[in-house]
């Protein structure tokens, strides 16, 4: 097949095996120029939302950082005749490969991680491949969950609490500034929100794991958060996704006071807002990120996914020195601390009032923003030849449920 990026609102609804494979090989290229200190490091790893994003970048680091052995946990699905798979799946493909080849144990399980069969089978393959595990990498991004006992399903609302949100944003359709305008989330949504990206189904994992007696003397875990400034504020932390990630901190703080009975811990981390198919859905998101991209590559403190990954595990969680975790007054590692810089929030500020449709290539980095999202599905890279026929039906070690 010889596949073409086809973008559709904020999805592209195309992938490209090889250019999904190139970015994992660039992602484990990275990490290896690191030369993190592996005998800091975690050892037997379960990453819960495995495939892309952060996810992704945890596991890669954990593996080829620290030469550990993983089981990854995502909802991908494989190509068909007609179609491409998704990138996750194209992601997972590449990562199994290049693992198996450095003689890393890396396993998969593709199905919904909100299932309590999905924590069976993790436990089941823990205790057949890997004994115990040393981390837990909580990752998951997703519109809805099916609550585990009574099947019904619950969606997650991208909306202001209170107000009705106005502000300028960009219509990635058409590379066009418009005044995006958001209703607020009634009670309902706000509520389900949390059911959905809160900290429950990380606790359910956790006690799970915990009950099944497979998480090692001084077993640690962390989820993901992100926090921002006021630009973002309205719509992310003062909206309904905020009180989901202020769930997920109440969560922390419970997981971690057990964890600690084995000298383990449980942390939120709060990382940068990077390019993924999560973030590329919250309104405004894409124009600040244009944004700060550009500011924070000219102050020479642009990271990527992989680069805070990296960073995460190699200067807080398993930092040579040892010693104390650093976290702020609730407990969360502050991997955003370069992007909430008061310089680069001021610039992003001062930026805001300017953007139109005309300069938005010029005074923002738009281009790199687009060029970012087209290469989470494998096109935009000088390496692959988009001209090519490709095999789609790509498989690897993985147990579908
Ligand atoms: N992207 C950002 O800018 C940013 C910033 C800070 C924090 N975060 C946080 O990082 C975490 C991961 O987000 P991301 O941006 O990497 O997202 P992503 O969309 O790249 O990845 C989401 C992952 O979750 C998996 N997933 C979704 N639903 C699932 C289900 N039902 N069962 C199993 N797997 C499922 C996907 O397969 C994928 O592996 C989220 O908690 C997010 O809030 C993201």
């Amino acid at each position: 097949m010889i596949i073409k990026p086809k973008v559709r609102g904020f999805i592209c609804t195309t992938t490209h095996p090889v250019g999904c494979e190139q970015n994992v090989r660039e992602q484990i290229e990275a990490t290896r120029a690191r030369n993190l200190d592996k005998s800091a490091g975690p050892k037997k790893v379960l990453v819960i939302g495995a495939s892309s994003g952060y996810g992704l970048a945890a596991r890669i680091t954990a593996a080829f950082g620290y030469g550990a052995d993983t089981l990854g946990v995502f909802f991908e699905k494989p190509a068909t005749e007609s179609k491409p798979g998704t990138a996750g799946w194209y992601n997972s493909a590449a990562f199994d490969k290049f693992a198996k080849q450095e003689g890393l144990y890396s396993k998969s399980i593709n199905g919904d991680a909100f299932s309590h069969e999905a924590r069976q089978k993790a436990i089941e393959l823990i205790k057949q491949d890997m004994g115990e595990i040393d981390l837990v990498v909580y990752s998951l991004a997703s519109p809805v969950r099916k609550l585990p006992d009574s099947g019904e399903l619950k969606r997650s609302s991208l909306k202001p609490i209170g107000e009705t949100y106005r502000a300028t944003a960009i219509d990635t359709n058409k590379d066009a500034i418009i005044e995006a305008e958001v209703e607020p989330a009634t009670q309902q949504e706000i509520d389900d929100t949390i059911t959905v990206m809160g900290g429950e189904d990380w606790e359910l994992w956790m006690d799970a794991l915990d009950q099944a007696g497979v998480l090692a003397k001084g077993a640690r875990s962390v989820a993901f958060s992100y926090i921002g400034t006021e630009i973002t504020w309205p719509i992310y932390w003062h909206g309904a996704l905020g009180k989901a990630k202020e769930d997920l901190d109440r969560a922390a703080a419970a997981i971690d006071a057990r964890l600690k009975e084995t000298s383990g811990g449980a942390n939120v981390a709060v990382l940068k807002s990077v390019v993924t198919q999560a973030s590329a859905a919250i309104p405004v998101m894409p124009l600040y990120i244009a944004m700060v991209y550009r500011i924070m590559k000219e102050q020479g403190v642009h990271e990527g996914t992989i680069d805070q990954l990296n960073r995460l595990f190699g200067e807080r969680l398993y930092a040579p020195q040892g010693g104390e975790l650093v976290t702020d007054e609730a407990g969360r590692v502050r991997l955003d601390d370069w992007e909430l810089r008061d310089d680069i929030q001021q610039a992003c500020q001062d930026l805001w009032p300017e953007v139109t449709t005309d300069n938005l290539f010029e005074i923002t980095d738009y281009a790199g923003y687009k060029h970012e999202f087209l290469k989470l599905f494998g096109f935009e890279r000088d390496d692959v030849d988009y001209d090519a026929d490709v095999d789609t039906l790509v498989e690897f070690d993985v147990v579908n449920l």
